[in-house]
């Protein structure tokens, strides 16, 4: 048990290692869109299934909330929280449709949606991009493994954060280092701290 311990804790050192050498310009990209968006007045939405609905639940509370500075409130709903809406709309129509509902009834032009998904094959998550991409929103996808499905959804105006790793919690440990990195971002770029703040 202790060897296999240790070989998580230097495996996911390792993707953290890939992961630092690959993805700091889609990072930056994805958080430039998300800082553009919330200067117009819109808002992010956030959707993941299991660890992921974890993960995205834990972005918009960063951003509703904050994350380690004290600023305004800034505009975030995880769509993997409202446990009424994700029953009825699986117990009525599909479970393919629980975000994508919410999406089509919350999104507006200009909003984000911030689609986690470590295969990027969950029904449901391809289904909430097809529904921002018919209300004109953009498409942040965090992704793992060969992108899946969700990887050939993706336009020019959209960004793919693919973490290089085939390991499902791997993967996550990454997502969630990728999501402090864009609170970060966020928080630099609209609510630069004074010198000597931190
Ligand atoms: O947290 C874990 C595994 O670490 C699981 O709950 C995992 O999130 C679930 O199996 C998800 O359904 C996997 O979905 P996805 O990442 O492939 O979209
Ligand atoms: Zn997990």
């Amino acid at each position: 048990m202790i060897e296999n311990i240790k070989a998580n804790f230097t495996e996911s050192i390792q993707t953290k290692i890939a992961a630092s050498e690959i993805l700091p310009e889609a990072i930056e990209k994805a958080a430039m869109m998300m800082v553009e968006a919330l200067i117009r007045g819109n808002k992010i939405l956030s959707c993941g299934n299991g660890g992921s609905a974890g993960d995205a639940q834990h972005f918009s509370s960063e951003m509703l909330n904050r994350y380690e500075r004290d600023r305004p409130s800034l505009p975030a709903i995880a769509l993997s929280t409202d446990t009424s809406t994700l029953t009825s709309i699986a117990n009525d129509y599909s479970y393919d449709e629980v975000f994508a509902k919410q999406v089509r009834a919350l999104g507006q032009p200009g909003d984000i949606l911030l689609a986690i998904s470590t295969s990027g094959n969950s029904r449901n998550v391809i289904a909430a991009m097809e529904a921002a991409l018919s209300r004109d929103m953009t498409i942040v996808a965090l992704t793992g493994k060969d992108g899946g499905e969700m990887a050939g959804f993706l336009s020019e105006h959209d960004v793919e954060i693919r973490v290089p790793s085939n390991r499902t919690a791997r993967i996550q440990e990454v997502h969630l280092l990728v999501i402090h990195n864009l609170c970060e971002c966020i928080d630099d770029s609209l609510f630069p701290a004074d010198h000597g703040d931190e």
